[in-house]
């Protein structure tokens, strides 16, 4: 049996799911990005080169899923898990990506194939979730808000940045940049005073990164660590 791979790709304990426009039988139906292992090649290959080719970003790849399934008589498809190392996943041939948390993973419907990697998905996202609090940084200045990120990821954190839109406004001119990390309160509070941003404590983060606009305080927050 030929292997087909497929990405699940992690971020923020979400995992990219991707939506099939071919061919017609599969076409609205949601599976993980990827493809045919080719003669020649290993599964960590082929699963890094057509996530290149479908999404325009790298990946690593961290463990491989346990469960195997059929994919009708001559294939057979295997998971692996793995995080962004570079860019940001843009669809070139799928007609809509969505970042999905635990709880969503039974809102789309996947292609049958990928049904029975699910339960362990969902373990993965849980332990993710229970672990990895996301917090968020905001910065006036993109720069600062991708130095930010630069260094966290470096240090082995997450980090995602993106335009938080005040409540309201219109004008996109004056939006601060937001920077979505797991690192630790305390990682991130030496950051943003070095950075001059400040942590957003109020509100637990639920969304995914860029999909639902957050309100944000109107007034910079200072974190004292003299506790004054
Ligand atoms: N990529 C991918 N394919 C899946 C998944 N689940 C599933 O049943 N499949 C099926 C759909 C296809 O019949 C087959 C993989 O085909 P593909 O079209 O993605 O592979 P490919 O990029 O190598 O395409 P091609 O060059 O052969 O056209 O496996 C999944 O999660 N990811």
């Amino acid at each position: 049996m030929q292997q087909v791979v497929g990405a699940a790709i992690v971020r923020h304990a979400r995992v990219l799911a991707a939506r099939r426009t071919t061919p017609p039988e599969a076409a609205g139906r949601w599976e993980l990005p990827g493809g045919k292992v080719e003669v020649g090649e290993t599964p960590l290959g082929a699963i890094e080169r057509e996530v290149a080719e479908e999404l325009g970003c790298d990946i690593e790849v961290t463990e491989w899923l346990r469960s195997q399934s059929v994919i009708g008589d001559s294939y057979v498809l295997i998971v692996a898990l793995a995080r962004l190392s570079r860019g940001e996943p843009e669809a070139s041939e799928h007609d809509e990506l969505r970042w999905l948390s635990r709880d969503e993973l039974h809102d789309v419907d996947w292609l049958e194939p990928d049904r029975p990697f699910l339960a362990e998905l969902a373990h993965h996202l849980g332990q993710l979730g229970e672990t990895a609090p996301l917090l968020r940084a905001i910065l006036f200045d993109e720069d600062d808000a991708r130095a930010v990120a630069q260094r966290l990821t470096r240090d082995g954190f997450e980090a995602s940045v993106l335009r938080e839109p005040f409540q309201g406004e219109d004008d996109d001119e004056d939006h601060p940049w937001a920077v979505l990390t797991d690192a630790p309160e305390l990682v991130l509070e030496v950051l943003v005073d070095d950075f001059d941003g400040w942590l957003d404590l109020d509100e637990p983060v639920a969304a995914p990164p860029g999909v639902t606009p957050v309100e944000l305080p109107t007034q910079p927050k200072r974190l004292h660590r003299d506790g004054t």
